[in-house]
């Protein structure tokens, strides 16, 4: 239910490069009845989809591995993340978004993939909401190499691994991306593989 008593008095842009920031003052009502006015910055880049590709017969699946900036300048020492394929929506529907998505990155061609869930992902601060995939994948629907778009910059290394062995690397904290944990452990508690 459309939420009647948030008032958006102004939206600044604070950064407007390669994605956006806003700044929104607002009013809103709080539980003791009484309006307070206040400012939230939001960054919009866009939403986004992320996909496990897992095999029954093998029990492995398939993960990527690349550099991120933004956790090379918080502690990730060699700034490298393992993750569950994804990307941002252009304007399509994420299911097609995530199926070019899985044959750029991972070189799988997958026809079809099967929504579990969708989440915002750091809801006081981006506005990103993620939609959460599934597809299994044999061996034979590896087309080419993956990687990544090499004029966007993209440089991915495609992992094939064992659920037991990527499960275990959540814990050992070799794996640190919150979408691929969630992946992760949701084809386990599925019996999926
Ligand atoms: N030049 C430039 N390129 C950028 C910038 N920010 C991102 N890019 C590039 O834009 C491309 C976006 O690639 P996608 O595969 O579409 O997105 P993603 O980065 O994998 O995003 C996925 O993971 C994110 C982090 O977990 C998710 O937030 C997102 O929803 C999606 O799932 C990447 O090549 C990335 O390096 C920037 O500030 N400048
Ligand atoms: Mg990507």
């Amino acid at each position: 239910m459309q939420n009647t008593t948030v008032k958006v008095e102004k939206t600044e842009i604070l950064s407007d490069n390669w994605y956006t920031l806003k700044k929104i003052t607002f009013t809103v009502q709080k539980k003791d009845g009484t309006t307070e006015t206040q400012s939230r910055e939001a960054y919009d880049r866009g939403n986004g989809a992320v996909i496990l590709l897992y095999n029954t017969n093998t029990k492995n699946v398939i993960l990527t591995r690349q550099f991120r900036m933004p956790t090379f300048i918080n502690g990730n020492a060699d700034g490298m993340m393992i993750e569950a394929c994804a990307g941002l929506l252009d304007d399509d529907h994420p299911e097609e978004c995530i199926i070019r998505e899985t044959e750029e990155e991972t070189g799988y061609r997958i026809t079809k993939a099967e929504k579990v869930f969708e989440a915002y992902m750091s809801p006081g601060s981006v506005t990103e909401i993620l939609h959460f995939f599934i597809a299994e994948y044999a061996e034979n629907m590896k087309i080419n190499e993956g990687g990544g778009l090499e004029d966007e910059g993209e440089d991915i290394e495609v992992l094939e691994i064992g659920i037991d062995k990527a499960l275990q690397m959540i814990e050992s904290g070799e794996i640190k991306d919150a979408k691929t944990i969630m992946l992760l452990q949701h084809v386990r508690l599925k019996n999926l593989v």
